[in-house]
């Protein structure tokens, strides 16, 4: 497990403008929250727990911001533990390094990536401790040239730990999109989701539930595989805006694992007009925040 924390550490150490630590500490502390250059607006996607389908959402409404509202987009996959944001944006390789010796971020769908999983080998283990996590986010996010970008997803790793705090307090965060499978144990995360971005003053989008509801391809039949709405009045009761159901489909699954997000590759399907109505909403939002001086800058979809 030593063996391959350091190769991970090296790894990312030589890809890095930051001064490194060793294994186990920190590198050079940043100040918190800085901005991160070039970076408008920064949104995370999060869930209270793992397997909900955050990941495949923040990927379908990355590229939604850039197809469908012609943003221009950054993806930050920091789930550092499992990066999944190499596998669905069929991204693979180094980044190179500018000539300020900053990564640039590999580019799929008109959507700028940066993930750990550009810089481990695909079957390493990422066995990381607290700080560390912490430093790889910041050479991920502040070492990479992200040039001009309107918006920046983050993917989150699940839960709400130390290392999901430590990201919301560094990160200037201008809001958190909580995604949740209508399942009661699911939605009692959300909720811990929601009251973690709550403590460090990280307002909440609004909540998304995904894998909402079936509906069979050969006869229409709608079942609640995990049940239904839960999401919807959790967000009632928490004065949260709902953005939105995302049904269970085969589709978004395949297109997944494919690397090729459904809102790139099937763009006319029901499915895909979803995430892009969420996508709407998020911006509309962030724009509503940003005119009544709540949160950064406009946002103007062209
Ligand atoms: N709406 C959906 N319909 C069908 N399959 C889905 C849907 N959303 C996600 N999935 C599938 O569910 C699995 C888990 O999704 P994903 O990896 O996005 O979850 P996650 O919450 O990010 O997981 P982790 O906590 O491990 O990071 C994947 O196989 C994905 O393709």
């Amino acid at each position: 497990q030593r063996k391959a924390r350091e190769d991970a550490w090296n790894s990312l150490s030589r890809f890095s403008t930051f001064s490194r630590g060793k294994p186990g500490e920190p590198g050079r502390s940043p100040m918190s929250r800085l901005n991160i250059a070039g970076v408008e607006s920064i949104i995370a996607v999060a869930s209270g727990k793992g397997g909900v389908g955050k990941s495949t959402t923040a990927v379908n409404l990355a590229v939604a911001f850039a197809l469908e509202c012609k943003l221009r987009v950054g993806l930050l996959d920091a789930d550092v533990y499992g990066p999944s944001v190499p596998t669905l944006m069929k991204l693979q390789g180094r980044p190179q390094l500018d000539k300020d010796s900053k990564m640039l971020p590999l580019e799929n769908f008109g959507v700028k990536c940066m993930s750990m999983g550009f810089l481990m080998d695909k079957d390493a283990p990422a066995v990381w401790r607290g700080p560390m996590v912490m430093s790889a986010l910041e050479k991920l996010s502040r070492g990479t040239s992200w040039g001009e970008i309107d918006v920046m997803v983050v993917d989150m790793p699940p839960g709400t730990g130390d290392a999901q705090i430590s990201i919301s307090q560094r990160l200037p965060l201008a809001g958190a999109v909580i995604v949740s499978t209508p399942q009661d144990l699911a939605l009692v995360d959300a909720r811990r989701g929601v009251n973690m971005f709550q403590k460090v003053d990280v307002p909440i989008v609004g909540i998304i539930e995904n894998m909402s509801y079936f509906k069979c391809p050969k006869c229409g039949e709608v079942s609640d595989i995990f049940g239904h709405g839960g999401a919807r009045s959790t967000s009632d009761e928490m004065r949260m805006e709902f953005l939105g159901e995302i049904p269970l489909n085969m589709a978004v699954r395949e297109t997944s694992d494919e690397g090729a997000p459904i809102v790139a590759s099937s763009p006319s399907s029901d499915v895909s007009g979803i995430y892009r109505i969420i996508a709407r909403r998020i911006v509309a939002k962030l724009g509503e925040w940003a005119s009544d001086g709540s949160a950064g800058p406009q946002i103007v979809v062209k």
